[in-house]
């Protein structure tokens, strides 16, 4: 069977930090070992306990970030919670090469970004269902210190501003069961077109 005309686009993947992103990446990735790859992202930020490099992230230091920027290297690039990221050119190159579909994680600067870049992916945004809930996760998911969950969801206040901008994304999966969103994440990976899923109100207080 030939792929979905979509699935030869690369998906992008946005929404704040706490979402859930991750966690429905290592469910694709270990339900098809050799369909997708990552777009393992440039950072100058340290790693977190069981994050290895190269994997996970390509953890650099300031300088050597600020010389990938001088040379072009990066598709985006941005800075988020006092940390440098950037897509590189060459690991979205090297997903291709080994005949997988290219998911990019990035986050709303970034999207801005690639929209003025030839890319042509599918923008896909994970919705928190609530702030109260994206707070919950953050606080549960025992990585960040107090001031650092605020400082992520403030940014997350702007992701969700960006998001709620007509045509900011091709699609929105809200993530309120893990196991309902996994499947819709998984049907618009292979690149089926769905309908887009409502975003919430976010009326209610972080
Ligand atoms: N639907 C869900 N319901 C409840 N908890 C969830 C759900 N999805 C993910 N989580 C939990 O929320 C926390 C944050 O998830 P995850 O680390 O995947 O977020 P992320 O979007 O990748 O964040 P970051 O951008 O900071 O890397 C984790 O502890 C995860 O287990």
């Amino acid at each position: 069977m030939s792929p979905r005309a979509d699935f030869l686009r690369p998906l992008v993947l946005s929404g704040p930090s706490g979402v859930g992103k991750s966690t429905l990446l290592q469910r694709l990735f270990s339900e098809f070992p050799d369909k997708f790859g990552f777009s393992v992202s440039h950072t100058t930020r340290n790693p977190r306990a069981g994050e290895v490099d190269g994997k996970h992230y390509h953890f650099v230091p300031a300088q050597r970030f600020k010389d990938l920027i001088q040379e072009g290297a990066f598709i985006e690039h941005a800075e988020f919670s006092g940390n440098h990221y950037g897509t590189s050119f060459e690991t979205v190159r090297q997903v291709h090469e080994q005949g997988r579909r290219c998911i990019l994680d990035i986050e709303a600067q970034g999207v801005r970004q690639i929209k003025n870049t030839k890319l042509n992916p599918v923008y896909l945004f994970i919705s928190p269902p609530s702030l109260v809930a994206l707070r919950s996760r953050l606080q549960g998911r025992g990585t960040e210190t107090e001031a650092s969950v605020q400082k992520r969801l403030a940014t997350a206040l702007a992701e969700v501003a960006y998001a709620q901008e007509p045509g900011a994304h091709d699609l929105v999966i809200v993530n309120d069961d893990l196991d309902r969103a996994y499947e819709v994440f998984k049907r618009v990976a292979q690149g089926e077109e769905i309908e887009s899923e409502r975003l919430p109100a976010f009326d209610d207080v972080a």
